[in-house]
């Protein structure tokens, strides 16, 4: 994918404030992308295991920083919340100690285009059903986090709160918080309890790697975070990070692109070996309440996936479901306890999964023609993901012996 070498002026300004600020860059270099903004290439030939980039503890963005836990937020107020009302106020500063790292991040502008959460409501309409209600979640709890702190900073307008939550959002790592002995009585309580949201680290210069299934793993301990080359890379290639195992419905809502399905031909493959579509809305409303019931009692009921894998394939979930949806209940419960692998019943579950999918391939095909109209990144990004949908189908559905019904 082309890459523009010379980042451009505020790169460079803040590649020299990172590195002043105990960041260290070992054979990489930020460059700019024609379809994903910045990014990270070897800027020289790198071996598996070279430290790539590290990033000291005193010098991430979390809930302990100083600024941050003087700030005296009530314990009601989430981390994201915490992380999104401080960079607001510091966009207002020009005398930020963050300015020179906030003027590399995307713009308002460049979100209005990428994310879901600010296409108009008939683009959102048109968005694949995880990724709705993924955007429906992520409405909620940036309402929830504004409501929650426009009462003690009514500075902070909606729209600049919601750039700099979106912010966080696509630039934070995972960081549960490694004994950092100085700030100890900083760090929140009960860390056995702490969530995925309590865990959140904005980290410079490592928020300017892009994801890929598979790429270098994100290290923290009590010294800071790391990279390290997952393997070897020669100069000029892009050196991605994991954002983790997501689908695309996952990377569309929450960071506004997909990546490539996977297929048997790869070469230099940047495809997502984690895609996966739910078939909850195929199977969830054949349903009787009694058999909710007994789904929610022996744990099936829900999170019905198909796997994005070649051929592909349905979840063990999915196979329990269909079970109790066209045979006797016997049946099903032999197959959930683990008493019958289910081999005898599989023709008819597949024949029901057939039809379903077959039914569905039909849906996608309908909005598919509705969005390969679409102008712009949305329409663009909408007619690949439904694209994704329809072959993932298709390919099931050949794969359980339905290939006559398409
Ligand atoms: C942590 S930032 C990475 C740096 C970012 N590209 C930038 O310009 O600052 C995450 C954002 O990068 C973009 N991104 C990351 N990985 C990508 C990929 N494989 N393809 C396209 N865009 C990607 C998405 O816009 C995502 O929200």
């Amino acid at each position: 994918m082309a890459a523009a070498l010379d980042p451009g002026e505020k790169h460079s300004l803040f590649i020299e404030w990172a590195e002043s600020q105990g960041v260290k860059i070992n054979g990489v270099a930020p460059a700019q992308f024609v379809d994903r903004g910045m990014g990270i290439v070897a800027a020289k030939d790198l071996k598996k295991g070279d430290c790539l980039v590290h990033v000291s503890n005193t010098t991430l963005v979390t809930v302990a920083h100083n600024s941050i836990y003087k700030m005296k937020f009530p314990a009601s107020i989430t981390v994201h919340a915490r992380l999104a009302t401080y960079f607001s106020l510091l966009a207002a500063d020009e005398k930020s100690p963050y300015k020179l790292w906030q003027d590399v991040w995307p713009t308002e502008e460049d979100f209005k285009s990428i994310l879901p959460l600010y296409w108009s409501k008939e683009l959102q309409k048109l968005l694949p059903p995880d990724a709705t209600n993924l955007l429906a979640k992520q409405k909620v709890n940036i309402e929830k986090d504004y409501q929650s702190i426009t009462k003690l900073f009514p500075s902070i307008s909606r729209s600049v709160f919601t750039y700099n939550w979106v912010a966080v959002n696509t630039r934070c790592f995972y960081f549960d918080y490694p004994d950092l002995p100085s700030a100890s009585p900083r760090l929140p309580k009960k860390r056995a309890n702490l969530t995925a949201e309590d865990c959140y680290a904005l980290c410079p210069f490592l928020d300017y790697f892009n994801h890929a299934s598979t790429g270098c793993n994100p290290t923290a301990n009590a010294k800071g975070y790391s990279v390290h080359a997952d393997r070897d890379y020669k100069a000029g290639e892009e050196v991605y990070v994991t954002y983790g195992s997501h689908s695309n419905d996952f990377l569309l809502a929450e960071y506004g692109f997909i990546l490539s399905s996977p297929s048997t031909t790869p070469q230099n493959d940047t495809s997502n070996t984690h895609d996966n579509i739910p078939l909850d809305h195929l199977i969830v409303p054949h349903l009787s309440p009694s058999q909710v019931e007994t789904l929610k009692t022996d744990g099936f009921y829900g999170t019905y996936t198909l796997w994005n894998t070649i051929p592909p394939a349905v979840c063990h979930r999915t196979q329990g479901v269909v079970r109790l949806l066209t045979l006797p209940e016997r049946r099903y419960s032999a197959f959930v306890g683990g008493t019958d692998e289910g081999g005898a019943d599989q023709a008819r579950v597949d024949r029901f999964l057939v039809e379903a999918l077959v039914k569905y391939e039909r849906e996608v095909m309908r909005v598919l023609e509705e969005v390969e109209g679409l102008e712009g990144y949305a329409g663009e990004v909408l007619t690949r993901r439904w694209k994704q949908i329809g072959g993932i189908v298709r390919r099931a559905v050949k794969a359980l012996g339905g290939e006559g019904m398409l």
